[in-house]
């Protein structure tokens, strides 16, 4: 069973796909036409956010409002196998936009027999879209978008964790790592998409930190980290 596959799954997330170019390719220009005019490569320019980040956090992410930034077909269909091979069924999602990465992981909840996601996100026109879509995927029994900043809002998670998703602000993937780590089982997952904070990578590519960790090589560039917790 692949609910991915499933007409209803794959017309939405094509239709989701559209839209998402619409609203974000002339951002995704810009960003590119000057990552390559300042020569500085992406690592740099992350660099520059994470800066921004920290003299002002919900002013960077109000300006990306009507934006998707979602991950990529590929890295949804990962996504979705990885949680899977975990035989997850408890996913904590932060930073869940308008809802793609989380129709790829709620379908995967639903094909290990069911579960639950917490998703997070602080846009509240972000939060009323993705609960739409994932009504129209018919994936909402499996999942708790909670509204606000994820700092508080996944504050209260009870219970173990199979897999862990970090795409919310650049900065908070170590803060949000260690408010949920306590509840990581024994081979839970950790994917850092545009993990690019050199304090998280260092944190969990620590030989003591009880994690083992590498760069993916899906969307090459784009800061995409692969951890499972060992300790
Ligand atoms: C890269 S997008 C997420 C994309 C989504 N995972 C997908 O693939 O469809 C990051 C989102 O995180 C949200 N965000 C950033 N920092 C947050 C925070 N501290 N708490 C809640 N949401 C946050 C932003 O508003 C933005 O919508």
């Amino acid at each position: 069973m692949n609910t991915l596959d499933t007409v209803i799954v794959a017309n939405l997330l094509g239709n989701l796909r559209q839209a998402a170019y619409d609203a974000d390719h002339a951002h995704f220009e810009q960003v590119m036409a000057e990552i390559e005019a300042s020569g500085e490569g992406a690592e740099r320019w992350a660099a520059r956010l994470l800066e921004d980040e920290k003299s002002g956090l919900r002013p960077v992410y109000q300006g990306y409002a009507e934006h998707f930034l979602s991950v990529s077909p590929d890295y949804g269909r990962f996504l979705y196998a990885m949680a899977r091979a975990g035989k997850a069924t408890r996913i904590i999602e932060f930073g869940t936009s308008m809802g793609i990465s989380t129709i790829y992981l709620a379908a995967a909840l639903r094909d290990n027999g069911g579960g639950t996601l917490i998703g997070s996100e602080f846009e509240p026109g972000k939060v009323a879209r993705a609960r739409e879509h994932l009504e129209a995927a018919g994936l909402a029994d499996l999942v708790d978008i909670r509204e606000g900043d994820a700092r508080e809002t996944l504050a209260d998670i009870q219970g173990e964790v199979d897999l862990l998703l970090l795409d919310g602000a650049f900065s908070l993937y170590l803060p949000v790592l260690k408010l949920v780590e306590p509840h990581l089982r024994p081979g839970a997952i950790v994917l850092g998409e545009n993990a690019f904070d050199p304090e998280y990578r260092a944190y969990v590519r620590d030989p003591g930190s009880g994690y083992l960790s590498q760069t993916l090589a899906i969307d090459a560039g784009r800061g995409n980290d692969f951890t499972v917790r060992i300790g």
